[in-house]
């Protein structure tokens, strides 16, 4: 019987199959889902398989790994119209569409939990690839511990250093997570992290060629920043030239360390390791399920693996939500044993019994900011939207810090403000001025919105900035001028650019002709002609999604209009922290609480695979 016929004999897919194209037609559901719903409609038994395949591959495109039956997410198959629900418990395996876990299918059932087989399988890759790294390292007890007391100040009397607990923990296994907030000292402590393994194996191992280290993060302005990190930090570092050397003094893209070459495939894979003994991923929160699947399968097995990032931030553009889920509950309490041991490392930390994830011993989470003073106001929002506590963003509404100012949405005012911080950097951009300060000043303001589209949203903010720049005069008619920003909206693998990338047009001083420059990850300036350029847009203001891995100095963070699916507390958390200096809220307080109360989860299974049984 030829595929065909099976579809045509089979009617109720042809109902579930003619459903879904209608919702596809009306933009509700991606013509993806659709085409994987047919190519299973030939060969599933029944139109359970079809439906279901349909949501979860619906799923995946919101962020979700697979679809758990015992709590299902609002989703078009919720109308009213649909004839079909998503069963409340799980179906049995049917050994051709829908299997278990191990089956060669292109569902795979675990408990609750229904995944397309792709993620099910990059789950368990990634849980796999940590869970090979918690044993804790053969090293000399109290060694750490006497080596980091060269790294890390002694803390006074009665107070636990956990910058330096984090750089232990990491050193005594090949998995660990740095999490805290902007200004934290992240990178601070990953540096003397870094120098406290290099001095382990330099006194374990004289003779052996120290571990080779590298560095990246998953975006070109986030890995140019931890670069810039990186330099200023290396000189302060009281180690013999020799280990120095050892320390990278670069980062790169977590694309570029894994070789991606033009068509986006890696040359680093399970079948060609990555020459690597030690790789820090910061900004890890930014990462999706298939990039660190990607990451650990070209990992060496010996190598150790420690994630630097932000918890509390939006998860990944892609499906997954990895950095949230494997930093689960931890970043309290140690368990008994870990606590003992770092006793015996010199530093005590309270103990605790409670660990719901094999990885809650591996999160040591940073608390103190030391970039600003204690009286930053920009970090008192951020703490208090993080907890989702309203009554302390209502108390700083009500007696605004320096740092914050509040403003009623008021286009008008929204884009006079945004002209008269944009106005130096034209100017310098105009004078040819060197590419370097005009990208600095470039990063000293930025609009950020919660939304694309919209009255508020980011296109139509950009296109009355515009305007506005030409009305003023600081923006000629033409469509490239000396000041011009913007964002990369596709990458280029070409041209090493990519989807996320901001830049401003200069004036190029070899040869006096209009390029745009961007800071690459190294720290060098590119230049590239705007006739080169993939596709873009205006960057005066951009979605608050787009900013993640970036900080400017002064932030007007621009809510929408009305509630939307995509305004959170993650999503009013990493706005808010992209801000160093001065903070413009502008919009509507009631719906910046809604916003606050609104945790938006994911539904993953890497947490469960992880649980302490
Ligand atoms: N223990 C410390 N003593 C002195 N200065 C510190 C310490 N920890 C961090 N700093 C300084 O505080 C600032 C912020 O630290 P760092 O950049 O490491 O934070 P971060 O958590 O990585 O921030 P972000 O996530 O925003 O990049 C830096 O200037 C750093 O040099």
């Amino acid at each position: 019987m030829s595929e065909n016929t099976a579809l045509s004999e089979n009617t109720v897919a042809r109902t579930a199959l003619g459903w879904l194209e209608s919702r596809a037609g009306r933009g509700l559901l991606r013509p993806l889902d659709v085409a994987l719903a047919q190519l299973v409609a030939a060969h599933a038994p029944d139109d359970e398989a079809v439906w279901l395949v349909a949501l979860v591959s619906y799923l995946g495109a919101q962020g979700h790994v697979c679809l758990d039956l015992s709590a299902p997410p609002a989703q078009p198959f919720d109308s009213t119209d649909c004839p079909w629900r998503p069963p409340a418990t799980a179906p049995a395996p049917d050994g051709v569409v829908l299997g278990a876990p191990g089956d060669n299918t292109p569902l795979i059932i675990d408990g609750t939990r229904l995944y397309l087989a792709r993620h099910y399988d990059a789950e368990g890759r990634v849980a796999a690839a940590v869970r090979s790294r918690l044993a804790l390292c053969d090293i000399p007890t109290g060694a750490a511990g006497r080596l980091a007391g060269i790294l890390f100040p002694p803390p006074a009397e009665g107070d636990i250093d956990w910058q330096c607990v984090a750089a232990i923990n990491c050193v005594l296994h090949r998995f660990g997570i740095i999490t805290g907030g902007p200004g934290t000292g992240k990178t601070w402590t990953v540096t003397r992290m870094l120098a406290l393994h290099l001095l382990l194996a330099n006194e374990q191992a004289p003779d052996e060629p120290l571990p080779r280290i590298r560095m990246a993060a998953p975006t070109g302005k986030a890995a140019a920043r931890l670069t810039e990190s990186l330099r200023a930090t290396l000189p302060s570092l009281p180690l013999p030239d020799a280990l120095s050397a050892a320390l990278p003094a670069e980062a790169v893209t977590v694309h570029r360390l894994l070789g991606a070459g033009r068509d986006g495939r890696p040359r680093y894979h399970a079948g060609r390791l990555l020459p690597a003994d030690i790789v820090v991923i910061d900004e890890a929160s930014m990462i999706d399920l298939g990039l660190m699947t990607q990451l650990v399968a070209a990992l060496p097995e010996h190598a150790c693996l420690y994630l630097i990032g932000d918890r509390d931030q939006l998860a990944s553009v892609e499906a997954g939500s990895v950095f949230a889920d494997l930093c689960g509950q931890g970043g309290g309490d140690f368990s008994p044993a870990l606590a003992a041991r770092l006793e015996q490392e010199g530093v005590r930390v309270t103990a605790n019994n409670g660990q719901q994830s094999i990885v809650d011993d591996h999160v040591t989470r940073l608390a103190r900011v030391h970039r600003f003073d204690d009286a930053s106001g920009i970090a008192r929002l951020a703490d208090a939207v993080r907890r989702g506590d309203t009554r302390a963003v209502h108390a700083l509404r009500e007696h605004p810090p320096v740092d914050i100012r509040w403003a009623a949405p008021d286009r008008a005012a929204l884009i006079q403000h945004a002209v008269e911080h944009l106005t130096p950097m034209l100017a310098l951009a105009v004078e040819g001025a060197p590419a370097e300060e005009v990208l600095e000043a470039f990063v000293r303001f930025r609009i950020l919105c919660a939304l694309r589209r919209g009255p508020w949203g980011a296109e139509q903010i950009n296109a009355q900035i515009s305007r506005a720049l030409r009305r003023n005069g600081l923006a000629s008619a033409a469509s490239w001028y000396p000041g011009r920003a913007v964002l990369l909206t596709r990458n280029d693998w070409s041209l090493g650019l990519f989807n996320g990338d901001a830049g401003v047009a200069v004036i190029d001083p070899a040869e006096g002709q209009l390029k745009v420059a961007f800071l690459a990850p190294d720290g060098q300036i590119r230049f590239v002609p705007p006739v080169r350029l993939p596709t873009f847009e205006d960057c005066w203001a951009m979605t608050i999604h787009k900013s993640q891995g970036s900080e400017f100095d002064h932030v007007a963070l621009v809510l929408p209009e009305s509630d939307s699916p995509v305004l959170s507390r993650e999503l009013v958390y990493t706005g808010i922290t992209r801000a160093r200096k001065q903070l413009l809220m502008v919009g509507d307080t009631r719906l910046l609480s809604t916003a606050v109360q609104k945790n938006i989860a994911r539904t993953t299974g890497l947490a469960q695979q992880l649980a302490v049984k």
